[in-house]
């Protein structure tokens, strides 16, 4: 990459955007609430399951001036889903300020794997066993959203919850691909410990983005 791009790169003025569709948030707390969701690309977190390892590579998606995104982004919805890749991979802040100064809600969806940048409405938080979160994310979390594969991630879902504030909203979600066998586990699991809610991937049943 020339390196004045990578300057602008590095400071938040362009980023390396993969995709950005309006569809209806599938996940956690806003499920079902129509927004508008911009994929930046760049993770190197890893999760072997991963259902979208195309955004990892940031070489891949071109450096997208921030402005241009926000002006964008705010044609189409007022409630505004940053998500990636990692997007904390990034500095946050231009975004963030671009679209919070024209009145858009913003919600991130972060392993918090990266010092937090960026001013936000919501953070939903889905802590990596691979790659924890910062220390400094888990109080600012509004909502842990935890991928159950195996038996193994209930115990690693308590240790985070006790990490997060009191109001902080708890939920547990299948991983994708196993989710015939753990969705069972997960309900049983949440009418014993219902401090926890269930999250559904709702958009893959709508078979929408
Ligand atoms: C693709 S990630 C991008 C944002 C960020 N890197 C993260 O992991 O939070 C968006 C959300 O999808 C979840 N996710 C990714 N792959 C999944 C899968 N195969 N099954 C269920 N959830 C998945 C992640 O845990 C995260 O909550
Ligand atoms: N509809 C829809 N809801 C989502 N919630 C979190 C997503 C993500 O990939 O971050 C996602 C996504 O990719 N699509
Ligand atoms: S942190 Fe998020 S984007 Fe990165 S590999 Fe894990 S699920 Fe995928
Ligand atoms: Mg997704």
């Amino acid at each position: 990459m020339q390196k004045s791009i990578q300057k602008l790169v590095n400071d938040g003025k362009m980023l390396p955007l993969m995709e950005e569709f309006y569809t209806i948030q599938g996940e956690g707390y806003h499920k079902g609430t129509a927004a508008y969701f911009v994929r930046i690309g760049g993770c190197d977190v890893g999760c072997h399951w991963c259902d979208v390892k195309e955004s990892w590579n940031a070489d891949l998606h071109p450096p997208t001036d921030t402005n241009v995104i926000v002006e964008n982004a705010l044609q189409y919805s007022d409630v505004i889903v940053v998500t990636g890749g990692e997007p904390l991979t990034w500095d946050m802040t231009m975004l963030t300020q671009g679209l919070k100064s024209k009145g858009a809600k913003t919600h991130i969806e972060t392993s918090g794997a990266y010092p937090l940048t960026g001013e936000w409405d919501w953070i939903c938080l889905s802590p990596k066993k691979v790659k924890l979160p910062k220390e400094e994310v888990y109080k600012k979390a509004d909502e842990l959203k935890c991928i159950v594969y195996n038996k193994s991630d209930f115990e690693f879902a308590e240790r985070q919850a006790d990490k997060v504030s009191d109001h902080c909203v708890l939920y547990l979600q299948p991983e994708w691909s196993v989710r015939e066998k753990v969705i069972p586990l997960i309900v049983d699991y949440v009418m014993k410990n219902p401090k926890w809610k269930v999250s559904l991937q709702t958009h893959k049943y709508l078979n929408i983005p």
